[in-house]
């Protein structure tokens, strides 16, 4: 847990600040995933979240397929039903051992989701349901999306901070990141029979790293998530705690930061006897264009550098085209 109420307070002084940085390197190097609390954002503006994400998935089909997230991998926005494709591929080898408990047919209906970015966003451009389908659902998730997106500055303030970068170093990841390219999940994976459950530990969500700079996330309190510890190969619960937002690093901070920050590794596992469960995960990457590299002053201290320039664009493409999935 990393307490960042120095950034995020507006009253936090150099020595606290640095202080908290301090914290969040220590703690952020080992497995690219912390605990944060003093995020500055509001419990009530969180449960909202949380109900308006139930009030969507609770709409009967037909009404969530007026959004449909089109085939292909951009715009990655609107309604994803369960079962899609992509979503068994992600999940691939875990998916294997799932399928195997009882010889039934490929489980598909286990993760629907909602993708939501800035309208400003002409390339990854909103799709987004009727006003009359869901009266209020484009205000709210729009709002909530922005107040994120402060948190979200906060946290690359204190993420940059950390790693002692130059004033010119500071500047031009600043600019990288307008906001424009976050995005916004509510997800639902729906309850499991318990017919189903005789290995509680199956997989809701396979092993895999994000490709943001570093993304936040909220979850119920079924739990569930769960981050690679990288020097016991274990994974380990990140346990759902009250007033806390988990964040890990993705792969683009992870070359920015030269590896000092290690993308995590992370997956959702079946819990708490196969309950619904609700997350809205908020991705932070660098604007598409930019050219994301390792920083000079860091390459300077570790003596090599680790990653090649790429942009965030050229990335998900070279992705998308290898696992075939969009995120
Ligand atoms: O549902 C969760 O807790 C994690 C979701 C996630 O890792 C993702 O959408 O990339
Ligand atoms: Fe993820």
């Amino acid at each position: 847990m990393v307490d960042l109420s120095p950034f995020t307070s507006g009253t936090g002084d150099f020595e606290s600040r640095k202080k908290a940085a301090q914290d969040l390197a220590e703690k952020g190097h080992v497995n690219g995933c912390v605990g944060i609390t003093g995020h500055g954002i509001s419990p009530e503006l969180v449960a909202e979240a949380f109900a308006v994400a139930k009030k969507l998935f609770d709409l009967p089909l037909e009404e969530k397929m007026k959004a449909p997230h089109p085939d292909g991998p951009t715009p990655h926005r609107g309604y994803s039903g369960t079962g899609r494709e992509r979503a068994a591929a992600k999940t691939g080898g875990e998916m294997d051992r799932w399928d195997g408990l009882e010889g039934e047919e490929k489980i598909t209906d286990y993760k629907e989701s909602y993708e939501i970015g800035s309208d400003e966003n002409k390339v990854q451009y909103n799709i987004w349901l009727p006003e009359e389908v869901f009266p209020g659902f484009r205000e709210f998730t729009t709002k909530f999306y922005w107040e994120l997106n402060k948190t979200a500055m906060f946290i690359l303030d204190a993420l940059i901070f950390s790693m002692e970068f130059t004033e010119n170093e500071v500047e031009s990841i600043k600019a990288l990141h307008s906001g424009h390219d976050n995005q916004l999940r509510l997800l639902h994976y729906p309850s499991i029979e318990s017919s189903r459950l005789k290995d509680q530990y199956a997989s809701r969500l396979g092993a895999h790293t994000d490709w943001s700079a570093f993304t936040l996330l909220f979850q119920d309190t079924h739990g569930g998530l769960q981050f690679l510890d990288r020097a016991s190969g274990e994974f380990i619960d990140a346990v759902p705690t009250e007033g806390v937002l988990y964040m890990n690093i993705g792969d683009m901070f992870q070359r920015i930061s030269n590896g000092y920050y290690p993308s995590a590794l992370h997956r959702v596992v079946v819990k708490d006897a196969g309950a619904a469960r609700y997350s809205i995960p908020y991705f932070v990457p660098p604007d598409s264009h930019g050219l994301i590299e390792p920083q000079p002053s860091r390459v300077a201290k570790d003596g090599r550098r680790n990653y090649e320039p790429v942009t965030f664009e050229e990335y998900s493409e070279q992705m998308f085209r290898t696992i075939g999935v969009f995120d």
